[in-house]
């Protein structure tokens, strides 16, 4: 049913160094350069390895990128108070508060507290609703970067069967939307579904985001099928492994993505593609 070749293994570091081109070389044709901070708040080892490789990508695809390091007993007034500045900053083009946030702080206030318009992680209830109704908007960078995977593969959506394995507002929701936007027949799996594993088994299309490292195995995969890993978890060894045990369902699938070096790249030439398009849409150059 999907075309790429037995076996394939999906290289997202190479597909988001490609996209990442295409924003710079766009950029370069610009009066200005799109401006993106992004907010952290304490250290939550799961921001770090995340908030460098991002800098990194978006210095080097000329954007005025910085990131706002603030400590972790930040109250949550003063975060809003540092949202609003941003949101009224003219230079800034996209704003992302790293997730999770210290205890005192609500993320759902400061999501909420966030221009629409420079919500370049797409979790604003506004950008929600757009996604859901089919307007434009901001996509979340997950789902986004997936979307630009299956493409890359070359799977054929049309009429497939994608099971999505997940729920959550940030990955499997919009992820879902999408899938169902591109006329796959979509299912969304998850803790409490009957049988997780014969839901995987008939996905033609299998997008794992559940945060449990390997949790989907070899068994689960039917023949041929097109395995999108989302998850990225640390092993107590300090390996990184997926949703699903790779080399099991490599032998099964059609195409996979690895962890790392598949979708992990993908979320930030996506953030880095939504900031140019927060851009060209704020600076009324829409595309
Ligand atoms: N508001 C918000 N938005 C986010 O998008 C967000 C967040 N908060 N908080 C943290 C998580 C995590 N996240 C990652 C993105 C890319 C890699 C990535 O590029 N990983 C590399 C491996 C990196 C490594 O070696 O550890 C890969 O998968 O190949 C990892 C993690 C975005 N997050
Ligand atoms: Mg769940």
């Amino acid at each position: 049913m999907t075309s790429p070749p037995p076996g394939q293994i999906i290289d997202g570091k190479a597909v988001a160094e490609r996209l990442r081109g295409r924003l710079a070389a766009r950029i370069a044709t610009l009066p200005f350069r799109p401006g993106l901070r992004v907010v952290r708040v304490g250290d939550d080892p799961a921001s770090g390895v995340y908030v460098r490789n991002k800098d990194r990508a978006a210095a080097a695809a000329g954007f005025d990128s910085a990131t706002i390091q603030l400590p972790a007993e930040t109250r949550e007034a003063d975060l809003l108070t540092l949202i609003e500045a941003l949101n009224l900053d003219p230079a800034v083009d996209g704003i992302l508060v790293q997730l999770p946030l210290p205890p005192q702080i609500r993320p759902d206030m400061v999501i909420a507290a966030i221009d629409p318009a420079k919500d370049v992680d797409g979790f604003h209830a506004v950008n929600a609703g757009r996604l859901a109704t089919r307007q434009p908007g901001l996509v979340p960078c997950t789902p986004k970067g997936v979307m630009h995977l299956l493409r890359e593969a070359g799977a054929k959506l049309a009429g497939a069967r994608a099971v999505v394995l997940g729920r959550s507002m940030i990955v499997g929701r919009p992820m879902a939307q999408l899938l169902l936007d591109a006329d796959c027949t979509v299912t969304i799996a998850h803790s409490r579904t009957r049988d997780l594993a014969a839901e995987c088994r008939r996905a033609e299309i299998l997008v794992a985001a559940v945060g449990r490292p390997e949790m989907v195995r070899g068994d689960w995969i039917g023949d041929g099928a097109v395995v999108i890993d989302v998850g990225i978890n640390r092993t107590p060894q300090g390996r990184l492994v997926g949703d699903v045990a790779f080399a099991e369902a490599a032998v099964r699938a059609a195409a996979i993505t690895p962890v790392p070096g598949g979708v992990g790249p993908m979320t930030i030439a996506c953030l880095l593609e939504n900031t140019l398009e927060a851009a060209l849409r704020r600076r009324g150059a829409v595309t």
